[in-house]
């Protein structure tokens, strides 16, 4: 309270404490990034590898509720329009007159985040309370909109984004619209994008260009009061298999600052439907295709920044139209949720209702697709009737309703099919036996592929674990090649990975807030606790010790299936016995708790008696299918990786695991083995390849 108090004794001191109060808020954030990043992005990344840098900074020192705001914001007799997914309020940073009955304020329901859209003015619900503080007590009607300090940038950090602006300028100036093109060659472009039936005067009307040195599409980003040119979009084509077509994008400003909804130039302030796409080309195939406003989110289907919220708040109806495949499908889903269930629709991919852009080529009425879209919000009871296409779905994309495949892990591939959503994955392991390491791969395995990855490590710090990972994506001894650092570190910081800063005991409420609140930023799709051990502490010990932890996997198993989110929790064994292998129940407290997770995973470490101390990885349990079965792990110490030995030099056993189907592990077995001598083959690729980008020293970067 005094704090606060002395906080806002005058405007002055407020301006110097609320800037400290970033910061502070920057040094107690609980998932901060791990660096800044200062390197421009190269334009061949895929845009799932990229991650929200920015927004790391503003996690809130206590969480707040919608309930606070509108209290707060009662007890200042503000009025307020309860949005979507922000109250809005008349904006304190344009004076009375101006602002009339405009509500431009808005903030963010479940951050408290704010921005006001007339001024492009934003910062933490901190900051906005300190304002209309300052406000009441100074008697102002309005404040300026420079009051609040800005995050300073450094000398680099200003360099970089002048020669970014610079660069933008350049590359579209000098970039042709489709109408001063050939006929011939616009046709020749249109069908090296596959966008034939894309018209010129659709092109036009989104401002879209070629840039020819590059042969790359420009998609413009307009923004700001005056809708001047804040940055664009890179589009390039390239054909693989004859007819498919692969496309890679950059931007620029670089991902973590481009926060463009392709399309919401052309938007009016009277407009109340809007269809959201998950690229720039199916945008302008809805707009040609329906007449309908529509945006295309910046960063496709891997995440809806909550940043881009108050832009689609004046639509009372919004058509989520991601793309053609079950990712799309699932992101639709956990971005209707943050735009409010009760005004999304969602257009279910399907062979008759693929992607805008496949849709448009092959004919189709894209109106009546948008109309046929179904209400996200669904009922308690359902009948088949409203089932029978998700079952449908479901069948026709077995592949990937399996989830994303390991690449480094053939074995497990064959065995648990793939990484799911919304799971819950129980890893246990003797002590020491490398589980940390292990999972470590795992998970960074699938964060290379676009699994945006949360890290809750109690046990080992963050600067150790993001050692381990780097040398597990290096795939080498990094100490021994300092000069190879910044290439390796540079990549990794791209890859959508973010850390909690908990260390040691914890309380568990504490961690599901920081998770709870990472899904709703970044779209977290795995949450990995290391270990479960440390959320103990806290609880009432004078009741069973597993009744505890088995009380644990409860709740995590909860936030899995709310969340959508996959949990990957590992837990120590309660008891080890030398001459024993592990067992489901030697996690567990009770059925009960083994019941909740979907996948048990065990780091057996003595089971093959040819070679002592070789691990393998046994999986006791697959909701999904029910395959169990194991498979040995290789450790290599100077990548700290695992992979599978090479074949014939160990022999695979059978263990205990109860499997359902003994045939079926025998033929795993088999097909283990055939396997082994393809990983080998591909981790010998993948390493000449990776030595082959890899530079010989530090110069080549600056080059
Ligand atoms: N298969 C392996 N063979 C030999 N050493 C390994 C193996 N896997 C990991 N290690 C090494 O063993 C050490 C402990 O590994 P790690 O921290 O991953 O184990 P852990 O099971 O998570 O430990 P704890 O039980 O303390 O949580 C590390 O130095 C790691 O590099």
């Amino acid at each position: 309270q005094s704090f606060l108090h002395q906080r806002h004794a005058s405007s002055q001191c407020y301006r110097f404490l609320t800037h400290r109060s970033v910061h502070k808020l920057q040094e107690t954030s609980c998932i901060p990034r791990l660096r800044s990043t200062d390197v421009f992005q190269s334009h061949n990344l895929l845009r799932n590898y990229k991650k929200d840098a920015k927004s790391t900074v503003e996690f809130p020192l206590s969480p707040i509720t919608v309930t606070d705001i509108k209290q707060y914001l009662r007890s200042k007799d503000i009025l307020f329009h309860d949005g979507y997914s922000c109250l809005h309020i008349p904006s304190i940073f344009i004076d009375a007159f101006t602002r009339k009955d405009s509500f431009s304020l808005f903030i963010d329901k479940t951050t408290g985040q704010f921005l006001c859209k007339d001024t492009l003015v934003e910062g933490s619900w901190e900051d906005l309370q300190d304002c209309l503080e300052v406000m009441q007590k100074d008697e102002q009607d309005s404040l300026s909109p420079h009051v609040l300090l800005g995050y300073p940038e450094s000398l680099e950090e200003q360099e970089e984004t002048e020669r970014e602006q610079r660069e933008v300028r350049e590359i579209w100036s000098s970039s042709l619209p489709f109408t001063d093109l050939h006929d011939e060659e616009a046709q020749l472009v249109k069908a090296m994008f596959r966008i034939t039936k894309i018209s010129n005067a659709t092109l036009k009307k989104f401002g879209v260009r070629l840039f020819k040195p590059t042969k790359s599409l420009v998609f413009p980003w307009f923004g700001g009061p005056d809708s001047s040119l804040k940055g664009i979009k890179l589009l390039s084509a390239q054909r693989t298999d004859g007819e498919k077509v692969t496309y890679h994008e950059a931007t620029l400003p670089k991902c973590s600052s481009y926060f463009n909804l392709f399309g919401l130039a052309l938007v009016s302030r009277m407009d109340s439907e809007v269809v959201v796409t998950g690229s720039e080309l199916d945008t302008l195939a809805v707009s040609q295709g329906t007449g309908l406003p529509s945006v295309a989110l910046p960063r496709g289907v891997s995440c809806l920044p909550p940043a881009l919220l108050p832009y689609l708040e004046q639509f009372k109806r919004v058509t989520l139209w991601l793309g053609g495949d079950i990712r799309s499908w699932e992101a639709s889903k956990l971005f209707s949720r943050k735009l409010g269930l009760r005004r999304c629709t969602l257009v279910r991919p399907g062979e008759f209702q693929p992607c805008p852009l496949e849709a448009l080529s092959q004919g189709k009425n894209l109106s009546r697709i948008v109309k046929a879209s179904i209400p996200a919000a669904h009922k308690s009871i359902v009948s088949f009737k409203q089932l029978r296409e998700d079952v449908y779905g479901e069948l026709v994309n077995t592949d990937q309703v399996a989830g994303v495949k390991w690449t480094r892990f053939p074995e497990l591939n064959r065995i648990l099919k793939g990484h799911r959503k919304g799971e819950l994955t129980v890893f246990t392991g003797p002590t020491g036996s490398g589980k940390t390491t292990f999972i470590s791969e795992l998970a960074l395995d699938l964060c290379m592929q676009g699994v945006n990855t949360l890290w809750g490590s109690f046990e080992i710090n963050n600067v150790r674990l993001a050692k381990i990972m780097l040398t597990q994506f290096a795939m080498q001894r990094l100490e021994e090649n300092l000069e190879q650092y910044d290439f390796w570190a540079d990549r990794f910081e791209e890859l959508p990975l973010y850390f909690m800063t908990f260390h040691g005991q914890q309380n568990i409420k504490a961690v599901l807030d920081t998770m709870q609140h990472a899904v709703y930023l970044y779209d977290i799709n795995h949450v990995i606790i290391d270990n479960l051990q440390f959320m103990m502490g806290q609880e009432n010990l004078s009741v069973d010790k597993f009744a505890v932890q088995d009380h644990i996997i409860g709740v995590f198993r909860k936030f899995a299936t709310n969340s959508s989110c996959h949990v990957t929790l590992i837990i120590h064994p309660r008891k080890e016995e030398d001459d024993r292998e592990l067992q489901t129940a030697s996690i567990f407290g009770s059925a009960k708790a083994s019941q909740e997770a979907d996948n048990v995973l065990i780091l057996q470490e003595k089971k093959l008696v040819t070679c002592p101390g070789r691990r393998s990885l046994q999986v006791t349990k697959n909701r999904f299918d029910g395959d169990v079965g194991i498979f040995p792990l290789d450790f290599i110490k100077s990548s700290l990786t695992f992979s599978t030995p090479i074949k014939g030099k160990h022999k695979l056993r059978k263990v205990a695991a109860k499997p359902e189907n003994e045939e079926e592990v025998q033929g795993n077995e088999v097909t283990a083995k055939k396997d082994e001598g393809k990983k080998e083959k591909a981790t010998k690729t993948a390493k000449a390849s990776q030595a082959a980008k890899c530079p010989a020293n530090r110069n080549n970067k600056a080059k």
